[in-house]
């Protein structure tokens, strides 16, 4: 069985790769800057990716951070996962953000910097109603379950 999707793509510079898998079985697809990008501690850069895409309807693509850079470096996606909606035809852009205190990191043009990730999404019809159905959890959340074993606010390990 195959779970395969056929995606128009559209490259935008010339001397970049297209987003490909690593591996067989890869959720993501990686996704290069187009660009150098210096970022300082606590600094942010919205990146280009050289390519774009044409999705089929019912479909949308996230840009996911990759976790190698997130743990090694401290660089994650300001809103990730990033949406990339079936009729943006734009250039796919990432939100990168250092979030190491200390260290600024340096991406060249092609490195990987963060992965694509392709799925079916439904749409929602909307019913408005006056009151919802009851369920267990109601109306608790945030943190409602409790939280860290060391329970003071800023008293978690790093
Ligand atoms: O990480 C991202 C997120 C979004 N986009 C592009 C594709 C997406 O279809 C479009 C709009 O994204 P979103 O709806 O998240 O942003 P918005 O701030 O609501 O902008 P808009 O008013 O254009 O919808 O921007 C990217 O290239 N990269
Ligand atoms: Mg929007």
């Amino acid at each position: 069985m195959t779970n395969d999707v056929d995606v128009l793509i559209q490259r935008l510079d010339e001397g970049l790769p297209l987003p490909s898998y690593a591996h067989p079985g890869d959720a993501g697809a990686d996704l290069v800057t187009a660009v150098d990008v210096d970022l300082e501690p606590g600094q942010r850069a919205v990146v280009p990716t050289g390519v774009a895409i044409a999705l089929p309807d019912g479909y949308a693509a996230f840009v996911h951070p990759r976790s190698g850079l997130g743990a090694k470096f401290g660089v994650t996606i300001v809103n990730a996962p990033g949406t990339i909606d079936a009729g943006y035809r734009g250039e796919i852009k990432v939100t990168l953000l250092n979030t190491d205190p200390h260290r600024p990191v340096r991406l060249r043009r092609g490195d990987r910097v963060a992965q694509l990730v392709v799925q079916r999404v439904e749409r929602a019809v909307f019913h408005e109603v006056s009151a919802l159905p009851g369920s267990t959890r109601g109306t608790d959340g945030l943190g409602s379950t409790g939280g860290l074993s060391a329970a003071s606010p800023g008293a978690g390990h790093n």
